[in-house]
């Protein structure tokens, strides 16, 4: 039986990455995995970099330290202590699946050299290239909200499976914006947005995602995955299995 198609007049559609654009495999099994193998030399070519230290900064301010000498002993990263510390504390918060700033933001800058050389390529699901380049024909906006930072997102759709799907990007969100279960930071993408909150749907693997969008007044879609994480309450969301299942430019009873 065919699955009942989700309507919707939606002017703005705001994606996931993880288990929904993307399997939640490919995050676990190959781009946290490279972040693990490459950081000690990545921080050994890199630490001087303002960047870098900016990200362990924050890092040390979502462990829990009050500063980045509280955690490496020092204010900078110069020297091998201090790199393997940070490593340490990396480890601490990727192993403990932390959503954090600066944990994603240090992910996304050694992902970097990975996805420029060919070593990782993002995986979509079949459908998704099609669906995307359909909606954004139709006059569709498509943006991206993701735990993953707004570089790490341009890395990962810039060289994904089915080629650079960057273009059809109008925008990107990341925690700098609020945490995705907060309904704040999707009123704070609505204003970005400069539009309605139910002018945007928000598709995501993740209830609480949802809840915090619903609740700030955007339409949600819960998108359902293989190897996806069973959520409790998924009924107070349509759901979906595949975006083809999205009927766009329909008048929505929302
Ligand atoms: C380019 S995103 C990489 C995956 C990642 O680090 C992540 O946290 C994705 O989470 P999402 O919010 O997309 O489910
Ligand atoms: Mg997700």
């Amino acid at each position: 039986m065919e699955p009942h198609p989700i309507e919707t007049s939606a002017r703005i559609i705001l994606l996931d990455i993880e288990g929904t654009t993307s399997s939640v495999r490919f995050v676990y099994d190959e781009m946290f995995p490279f972040v693990r193998r490459e950081l000690a030399e990545f921080l050994d070519h890199n630490a001087g970099k303002e960047a870098v230290v900016a990200a362990a900064k924050q890092i040390a301010l979502d462990g829990g330290k009050s500063s980045l000498k509280e955690l490496v002993g020092s204010d900078d990263l110069s020297t091998e202590a201090a790199q393997q510390k940070l490593t340490t504390e990396v480890i601490r918060q990727m192993d403990a699946d932390l959503k954090a700033t600066g944990l994603k933001d240090l992910q996304g800058q050694v992902w970097e050299a990975g996805f420029r050389s060919g070593d990782l390529r993002a995986h979509v699901y079949d459908e998704v290239p099609g669906c995307m380049r359909q909606w954004k024909e139709a006059g569709k906006e498509l943006r991206i909200y993701s735990s993953g930072s707004i570089q790490a997102q341009k890395l990962f759709f810039g060289h994904t499976v089915a080629g650079n799907l960057l273009p059809l990007l109008s925008g990107h969100y990341d925690t700098t914006i609020g945490s995705k279960r907060e309904a704040g930071s999707y009123t704070k993408i609505v204003e970005d947005l400069g539009c309605r909150a139910n002018e945007v749907i928000f598709l995501s693997d993740i209830v609480a995602e949802l809840d915090a969008a619903k609740q700030a007044g955007l339409q949600t879609v819960l998108v359902l995955r293989p190897g996806n994480a069973q959520q409790e309450n998924p009924q107070q969301h349509p759901s979906l299995q595949s975006f083809a299942e999205l009927a766009i430019g329909k008048p929505s009873n929302s």
